[in-house]
């Protein structure tokens, strides 16, 4: 019974993703050697929805994260394989467990709180404090070196892609969603070669200007993508408003000519002029830059509670 309604949901809705009607149902259970029964949709993207479900041996709360088979199965596919690879890492959720079910693909992991684009937008200000906005960017930089360690770029790192953890994790911070990662290093260490045209691969809010300009990227434009949504989390985008890619292009590059940071202050201006002078298949700094982003802050206490931590607790 639960299959075929899975079967018809995905012939029937042909929106992608979080547009699309609910891939599973509240009550079915999922699994073959191990069961998980699913409990509520808590986020949905442009392909795949996640859910809120039980393991019913270990009682443990999980998240399931399912696609259509029909949309490109290689997605989750290449998800699931850089989960498992990134099983020992910090900042990446534990994946426990992946199958399919009906007309669907879906693996089973870690379940994380908010988004940080969700919590940014339930602050007062709409904006995070600078020391937040640090403590993220610290903590992404290491999940980042943990993911170009094995040779993979992110390529869509942005707030909506950083969760906070639950529980006894919740002051750390998670990055998600791998379908749209790329391995560019291969495990002798050698570069995968340069395309001369490469489509686009990102959200244009974030990309850096190689991106923008259909260039080959690498480590380091994870990392320009984590720069403007750390610009975005502390005082706004100029180009927020922006739709046109090419537009959003024009307006980064204005910023990036003068760059100042109203909030931030003066040390964070060094941190594109780093990105800057790293090449694409360099091993970024991750250390300068993060001591660059502890230098903004007043007081820098990685074990305080952050500013959104009384709301996400009501908020699940
Ligand atoms: N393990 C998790 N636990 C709780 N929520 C999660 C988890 N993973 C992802 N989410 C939430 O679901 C949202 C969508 O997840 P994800 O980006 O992986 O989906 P997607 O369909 O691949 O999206 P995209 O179209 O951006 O590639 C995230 O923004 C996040 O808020």
């Amino acid at each position: 019974m639960n299959q075929l309604h899975c079967q018809q949901n995905a012939e029937y809705y042909p929106e992608r993703g979080k547009m699309a009607a609910p891939f599973l149902e509240t009550g079915m259970i999922i699994g073959l050697k191990r069961s998980f029964q699913v409990e509520k949709m808590v986020g949905g993207g442009g392909f795949g929805q996640i859910y809120r479900a039980v393991d019913l041996e270990s009682k443990l709360v999980v998240a399931v994260k399912v696609e259509p088979k029909s949309t490109d199965p290689g997605r989750i596919v290449l998800e699931l394989n850089i989960l498992v690879q990134l099983a020992h890492s910090s900042h990446i959720p534990k994946v426990y467990y992946s199958g399919e079910t009906g007309a669907f693909n879906f693996i089973i992991m870690q379940l994380l709180g908010s988004n940080i684009a969700e919590l940014r937008k339930f602050q007062k200000t709409r904006s995070f404090s600078v020391e937040t906005t640090a403590r993220v960017g610290i903590q992404c930089l290491e999940g980042l070196k943990q993911i170009h360690t094995l040779g993979y770029i992110h390529r869509d790192i942005k707030p909506s892609n950083i969760c906070a953890g639950i529980g006894g994790h919740k002051r750390i911070l998670y990055i998600v969603d791998f379908g749209m990662a790329r391995r560019i290093r291969l495990p002798d260490g050698s570069f995968r070669p340069e395309r001369p045209y490469a489509s686009f691969r990102g959200t244009s809010r974030y990309v850096s200007l190689a991106a923008h300009e259909r260039k080959e990227t690498g480590f380091v434009d994870d990392i320009w993508c984590l720069f403007f949504s750390l610009l975005e989390l502390v005082e706004g985008l100029p180009w927020k408003n922006i739709a046109d890619q090419d537009q959003v292009c024009f307006v980064k590059r204005q910023l990036l000519a003068n760059f100042q940071s109203r909030k931030m202050g003066r040390n964070f201006e060094m941190f594109p002029q780093i990105l800057e002078h790293t090449k694409r298949t360099d091993i970024p700094d991750y250390e300068r830059l993060s001591g660059i982003l502890k230098s903004c802050c007043v007081s820098f206490n990685d074990l305080e509670e952050f500013e959104w931590d009384d709301h996400d607790e009501q908020y699940r």
